[in-house]
């Protein structure tokens, strides 16, 4: 981060992958024979795990390892056109080793998808070494500054201890020795859960700029004959930004939750416990798909709020969406993720839980639910009374929530086999509804991590705005999903109408705190890198000066004029 910090670089699957995935999943000697190198840079590796043909499907993707007992190496290739690894970051021209993930064949089986470290260039010419054809993807949508790169591997030799055999072995005479779990050599947990803190960084940093900026932008009129006033007190930006500010906070705790919670259960796992294992992968995949997708939307919100300089370059705006808006596909396509979420933990889950199961962890709500579907229903039917202030009872209003689009999914898998349908088949045709539970239960969890962050709180006033933003983003959270809790029987209309009243209250207790709830943020002017996000509020000097430094401006007749304008002109 020696010029902008947070932008993407070549090094970041070195760091972000290259070197974590040695940590889990390398054996002592191969520590000692990649790790040291790579921390010192000498070895730069990529993580090069997607192909042309396959990025989600894992047990799809064709590249093959296969043993030769003969050599005690192990021979990489690409079999097919759709096989080349295409994307892994730092692969094009900056990566001098690959941790290649191949189906690997031994003693004439396949033994599904394990790691591989492959050297792919010369380490003092740089040059691809025999049997490797690496380059460049060519230009993206953005992170120009990283060489995501395609690899085509044509028979490479590799010795036997380059395979990643932490958990499972190939034994000199070819003999498989499985891992004490199949889902330990899976990996991404890591990130996923890191892409969490990521999401609250960037809705931090957009929300900083706009609401910084709405509180010096003066425009058009609120009173006739009195002076602009600040767009910040037009309630319509309020309504735009302050949820987001109120994300930005619920994201960053449920990120250094994630973060605490993955080196938790890393540490078990290491230790031989990976009876946690599938909470943290539902947690990371769920929690990085919800916060992705949420981010992604509320930064091109921040953008639009700022009108047209938010469209310029200055502002930064444009730069934040362009790099955060991949987290929604890479590390796991996020519906993909969501979907994992829903049928690997929650309809398991909620079946256990019918039984009678004791659940613990983020899902023990749906103990409490079954439980609840055995009790007599109260005569009513009707909604339980709705307070706007009371945190916790909003809290409980999610957990039902996720609880009642849960049961509605496991149900709709039920009723399409009782149609007749294939496990598959139902499963399929039930997907918004897992997708639908999937999302319900982060934002439970969300709103949960949130109400007991505060109870962390000791100073009363920061206590007291943080509960008012915690209220924000759970009645809003509540207003742009009505229809679920409706739909539930958690809400009825008049109720959903205090809802939005009470909004606007709030929207208003913030406005005085606004300023100060980013600045809290404690984001310098260098890691914003933004004209309209500056800490002194001097915007119009310095949007004026960044114009002036545009490399346009380096001569006052542009040459396009001599040659493209000119002999035009003379044409007609
Ligand atoms: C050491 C020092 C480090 C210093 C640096 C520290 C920090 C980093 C800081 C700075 C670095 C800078 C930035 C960060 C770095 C990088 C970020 C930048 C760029 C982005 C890089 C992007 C990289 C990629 O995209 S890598 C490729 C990602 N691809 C995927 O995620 C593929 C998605 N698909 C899948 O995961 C699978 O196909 C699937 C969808 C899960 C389906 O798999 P399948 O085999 O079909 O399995 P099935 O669904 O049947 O489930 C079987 C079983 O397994 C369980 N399961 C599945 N996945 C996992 C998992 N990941 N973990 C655990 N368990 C898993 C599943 O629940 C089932 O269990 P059960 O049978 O039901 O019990
Ligand atoms: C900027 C960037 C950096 C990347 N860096 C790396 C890297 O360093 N290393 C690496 O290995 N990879 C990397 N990737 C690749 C990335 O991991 C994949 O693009 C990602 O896993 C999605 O897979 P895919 O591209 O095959 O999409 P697909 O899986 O083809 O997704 C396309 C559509 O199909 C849908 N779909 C797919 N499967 C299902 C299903 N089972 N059910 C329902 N819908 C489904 C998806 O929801 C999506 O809408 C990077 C990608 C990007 C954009």
């Amino acid at each position: 981060s020696c010029v902008h910090p947070d932008r993407p670089e070549p090094l970041d699957l070195h760091l972000g992958m290259f070197l974590p995935t040695l940590l889990n999943q390398a054996t002592p000697e191969q520590m000692e024979r990649f790790f040291t190198p790579a921390w010192n840079l000498r070895i730069i590796g990529t993580y090069a795990q997607t192909e042309m043909g396959h990025g989600t499907h894992l047990r799809g993707l064709e590249t093959t390892a296969t043993f030769d007992p003969s050599t005690q190496e192990f021979v990489l290739h690409s079999p097919t056109i759709s096989s080349i690894k295409w994307w892994p970051g730092g692969l094009g021209k900056t990566s001098n080793h690959a941790i290649v993930l191949a189906q690997l064949h031994t003693q004439g089986r396949c033994h599904g998808l394990h790691a591989f470290i492959v050297p792919i260039r010369d380490m003092d010419t740089h040059v691809p070494l025999p049997g490797v054809v690496v380059g460049d993807i060519g230009p993206k949508f953005g992170f120009s500054e990283v060489d995501n790169g395609f690899l085509k591997l044509e028979h490479v030799r590799i010795p036997l201890d380059n395979m990643l055999m932490k958990f499972a072995k190939v034994e000199p005479d070819g003999t498989y020795v499985k891992p004490p779990s199949a889902k330990l050599t899976y990996g991404m947990v890591f990130i996923r859960s890191m892409i969490v803190g990521q999401s609250a960084l960037a809705l931090a940093k957009s929300c900083t700029i706009a609401i910084r900026y709405s509180a010096v932008r003066h425009q058009s009129e609120l009173r006739p004959g009195e002076p602009e006033p600040q767009i910040l007190n037009y309630q319509t930006q309020q309504h735009k930004l302050f949820p987001v500010l109120a994300a930005a906070y619920a994201f960053t705790f449920v990120g250094q939750y994630m973060k605490d919670t993955y080196r938790r259960i890393s540490g078990d796992i290491h230790a031989g416990d990976y009876s946690q294992l599938p909470e943290l992968h539902a947690l990371s995949a769920g929690l990085k798909a919800f916060t992705t997708w949420a981010a992604n939307a509320a930064i091109e919100v921040c953008r639009m709020s700022c009108g047209g300089h938010g469209y310029s370059r200055s502002s930064a705006l444009p730069d934040i969406y362009v790099e955060f808006t991949p987290t929604c596909t890479y590390e796991g396509e996020n519906t993909v993720m969501m979907l994992q979420t829903a049928s690997r933990y929650l309809v398991k889950s909620y079946r256990q839980a019918s039984v009678g199961q004791r659940l613990q962890g983020s899902v023990s709500y749906l103990s409490e639910a079954a439980a609840q579907r055995l009790r007599p229903r109260p005569v009513s039917g009707g909604a339980a009374p709705l307070s706007t202030q009371d945190l916790l009872s909003l809290v409980h209003l999610y957990q039902r929530r996720a609880a009642s689009l849960v049961e509605l999914a496991a149900k709709s898998i039920q009723q399409e086999l009782q149609r007749g349908r294939s496990q598959e088949e139902a499963w399929n045709h039930s997907s918004i509804d897992l997708v639908r539970a999937s999302d319900a239960h982060c934002h439970f969890v969300v709103v949960k991590l949130f109400v007991d962050k505060l109870e962390q709180v000791d100073d009363a006033a920061v206590k007291a705005v943080l509960s008012t933003l915690a209220l924000l983003y759970a009645l809003k959270g509540l207003a742009d999903n009505s229809g679920d809790f409706l739909q539930a029987g958690l809400l009825t209309v008049p109720q959903a109408t205090r809802v939005s009243a009470r909004i606007k209250e709030l929207l208003e207790e913030l406005r005085p705190d606004a300023v100060a709830l980013v600045d809290a943020f404690d984001l310098n002017d260098r890691k914003l890198n933004s004209v309209l996000g500056r800490y002194d509020g001097n915007v119009y000097e310095h949007l004026y000066e960044w114009a002036r430094q545009s490399p346009l401006n380096a001569t006052e007749v542009h040459e396009s004029f001599h040659k493209y304008l000119k002999p035009l002109r003379s044409r007609l």
